[in-house]
């Protein structure tokens, strides 16, 4: 550990005067973990790491009906790993929110900026790097991967969000696109991870009820968001955790647009009781 005041908390605490809990919300179908509470006193220290600090915002819960684990990742000008995972089950997807990151992924290196995206398959070497001059922040999204016999491991990715075209749902007139970095007929992924954007007055017009799991984190704008039987309102830094069959649906009310990132385990049979 090379600067020991790097892991204490700075302090970064609302004031006592302030009372950001009422948005907080864990309920058996849902959870809302809104920005106001990415304080400095509830990070995580992750082994082999160095200058790095992450909010673990989603993880499997019963080690079973929960597939995805997804932290919020700051990594110092100087900081990162020569060995950031250490499950060869786990893949990840990267996803850059501020900065810059140096990634190696099996012996290949790209520099990733703000909508930069990577994909590493379960079970491959790769590095993280800041050799910028700001911090920079991350999502990190890790699944364990699961293999099919006669199905191949899917290859490295990397990409921009700037290089792929956000595609519009039918019949919305782009009111309601998404972005795929993962082409959706590649069943060797198991998990995709998407933008979804919804213009001002967008809407999801029904309550989605699907056994797919989710992540959401708001990258821009605001929202009120149908949670089961609650209706939400969220803004850009936001995080909403979906567990599978949770009705969904959503309401675009700002000023300009309504942009997410999407966690969403696919493409699996689901196991069965014997
Ligand atoms: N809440 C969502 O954005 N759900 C997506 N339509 C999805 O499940 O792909």
């Amino acid at each position: 550990m090379s600067d020991r005041s790097y892991y204490a908390p700075k302090g970064g605490l609302p004031p006592q005067t302030q009372l950001l809990t009422d948005r907080a919300m864990f309920t058996d179908a849902y959870a809302v973990i809104p920005k106001g509470t990415f304080s400095d006193i509830v990070t995580s220290f992750l082994p082999f790491w160095d200058k790095a600090r992450f909010w673990v915002i989603a993880r499997p819960l019963s080690g079973f009906a929960e597939t995805f684990s997804q932290y919020i990742s700051e990594v110092e000008p100087g900081g990162g790993s020569d060995r950031p995972e250490i499950d060869p089950a786990a893949q990840s997807v990267l996803f850059v929110v501020e900065g810059e990151i140096t990634v190696t992924v099996a012996g290949k290196t790209d520099i990733l900026q703000p909508g930069g995206y990577a994909y590493i398959p379960a079970g491959t070497e790769w590095q993280l790097w800041n050799k910028g001059a700001e911090t920079a922040r991350f999502h990190w999204i890790r699944k364990a991967y699961q293999a099919v016999p006669g199905l191949d491991a899917p290859e490295p990715l990397i990409l921009s969000d700037k290089e792929v075209a956000a595609v519009s749902m039918p019949d919305t007139n782009g009111a309601w696109s998404t972005t795929r970095f993962v082409d959706p007929a590649d069943l060797r992924h198991d998990m995709h991870v998407t933008i979804v954007t919804l213009q001002p007055g967008g809407v999801i017009p029904f309550a989605e009820t699907h056994v797919m799991e989710h992540g959401l984190y708001v990258l821009e704008g605001k929202a009120v968001y149908r949670l089961n039987q609650d209706w939400v309102e969220v803004e850009a830094g936001d995080f909403m955790w979906l567990r599978a069959f949770c009705p969904q649906a959503c309401y675009a009310g700002g000023p300009g647009p309504f942009r997410y990132l999407l966690y969403k385990d696919v493409n699996r049979h689901m196991p069965l009781n014997r």
